[in-house]
């Protein structure tokens, strides 16, 4: 039983697709009963020529919001949260609707509006509005307060940062600790996660890391190196950094029951549908795809300036997989190092 073995020549078609794309770079690294592999295609760097580094760190995106979510679930099954309580039980006052709940958060289905929508609407302007800039949290909330909600509380899956920017002050209410600490101690200590880090709001990734390029709007223009920012804009729904390894054994352990009692994660995987085929869903900080070959994989997907990721697992957490491509704004090189899923957790396809 159990998935079939990787198609590999699958894998490295997927990451040249990518770089064909427009992607300077991109890299794959999987795990399973046979041990790890890599793939890495074109540049981690424009100016020098760098070759992708599978061992190069970059940051992921919102695949944050699994940390993030995980962190908030041990609470919870501490006792020391209530995902069926409302918000305002312990933030009073943030929000304007008593009945959003914890859970409302994690699932994405508040109807907090994403600030992020305005934020990067001209794609290179916004960013450079605020790629030095450093925000509080309160202030990320207000920029979506004012924006209409996109539905009842509980009515709707809608994805928005907002909803874990709240999950970022929620355990730092809860624990007293900046979210930083709770990472550090919670997940990459224990782990050993050597290339995972929090370090908003400094702006370099400190360390071997690859450069990551955003294309700009207009049609034909070259991408931007988008290598340096706080990330604040998003924090702990997207401000982390790590590397393909490191994402594999996250994932790996996460899945695999190191993480969270296995009630917990099962709530975790409590998934909504959040595509029209039913393949793709979202459950409590986390991601399911249901794969042509009836696998499905768990995990996150990320977009920030200058880097597309994906970190997924099986359900048991026996194989893995981790991507990058150091480009976005991109869709057409984001849909391309999706395809290294089929190829990984699907292996060759019958001809
Ligand atoms: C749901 C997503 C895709 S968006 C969300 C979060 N990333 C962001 O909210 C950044 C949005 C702007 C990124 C920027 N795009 C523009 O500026 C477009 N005008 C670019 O491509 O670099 C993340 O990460 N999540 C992805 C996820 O969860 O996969």
């Amino acid at each position: 039983g159990g998935p079939a073995a990787p198609d590999l020549e699958g894998v490295t078609l997927a990451l040249r697709n990518t770089t064909a794309a427009g992607a300077p770079g991109a890299m794959v690294r999987l795990t399973g009963p046979a041990g790890a592999a890599t793939r890495t295609v074109g540049v981690q760097d424009r100016a020098t020529g760098a070759a992708m580094d599978p061992n190069s760190r970059f940051r992921i995106g919102s695949v944050t919001k699994t940390f993030s979510g995980v962190v908030l679930l041990q609470l919870a099954d501490e006792g020391r949260i209530g995902l069926d309580r409302p918000v305002n039980h312990y933030l009073p006052g943030l929000l304007p609707d008593d009945r959003i709940t914890v859970r409302h958060l994690l699932t994405h289905r508040s109807g907090l509006a994403d600030y992020t929508n305005a934020m990067f609407d001209r794609t290179v302007p916004g960013f450079e509005a605020v790629r030095n800039k450093v925000f509080g949290y309160h202030e990320l909330v207000n920029l979506s307060l004012r924006e209409p909600r996109t539905s009842e509380p509980g009515a709707a899956y809608a994805y928005s940062n907002t909803n874990f920017v709240v999950v970022g002050m929620l355990i730092e209410k809860a624990t007293g600790h900046p979210v930083a600490e709770e990472y550090e101690r919670r997940i990459i200590k224990p782990l050993k996660l050597k290339n995972t880090s929090y370090v908003h709001p400094r702006t370099e990734i400190k360390g071997p890391h690859a450069h990551g390029y955003l294309y700009p709007d207009e049609a034909g223009a070259p991408p931007v190196d988008s290598t340096e920012q706080t990330v604040s804009w998003a924090q702990s729904a997207g401000a982390m950094i790590s590397n393909a390894a490191d994402l594999n054994t996250f994932v790996s352990a996460l899945l695999g029951g190191r993480l969270l009692p296995a009630r917990t994660l099962d709530a975790m995987l409590a998934m909504t549908p959040t595509d029209a085929t039913h393949t793709r869903f979202y459950g409590l900080g986390l991601r399911r795809y249901d794969l042509s070959c009836g696998t499905s994989v768990y995990g996150h997907t990320g977009t920030v300036q200058g880097f597309y990721t994906y970190a997924f697992a099986t359900r048991d957490g026996g194989r893995t997989l981790a991507a990058m491509a150091n480009t976005s704004n991109r869709g057409q090189a984001n849909t391309a190092l999706g395809g290294t899923l089929e190829a990984a957790f699907c292996g060759k396809q019958p001809a």
